[in-house]
């Protein structure tokens, strides 16, 4: 399977878009290992967390994200709870659920560079 990093989300309106099952999303959440992979009712999501230093650098996080949404035009959902908890979850609303849009979105965000954005876990 190559590596999602480097390919391009497809329009979320083609017709032939079908959310994949849970056996395939097991296998592709294997390469963004970092992301959760959770099932609400039935529809499979992708998920991931993060405590930022301040709510303004958890809006700068947003946009960093947002820019590769924009490029890719496919877009997650962005949660800031309680100042400086950050939350996305990412799944193709078209589609009901996953395709490989929202794996491909997640690893191109694992790309970004946004640890001076992010509180350093004490050891
Ligand atoms: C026309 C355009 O492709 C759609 O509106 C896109 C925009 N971004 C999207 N993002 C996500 N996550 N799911 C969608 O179904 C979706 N649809």
């Amino acid at each position: 399977m190559d590596d999602l990093a480097a390919k391009k989300c497809v329009p979320c309106n083609s017709k032939d878009l079908r959310s994949m099952n849970e056996e395939l999303a097991n296998e592709l959440i294997t390469k963004v290992p970092d992301w959760n992979l959770v099932n609400e009712g039935d529809k499979l999501k992708l998920t991931r967390s993060w405590k930022v230093k301040t709510f303004t650098k958890g809006l700068e996080f947003f946009q960093a994200i947002a820019n590769v949404a924009e490029a890719e035009g496919h877009h997650p959902d962005l949660h800031l709870v309680g100042w400086n908890n950050v939350t996305v979850e990412i799944w193709t609303h078209s589609a009901g659920g996953l395709t490989e849009n929202d794996f491909i979105l997640a690893a191109k965000i694992d790309t970004l560079d946004l640890a001076h954005l992010l509180r350093i876990k004490p050891k």
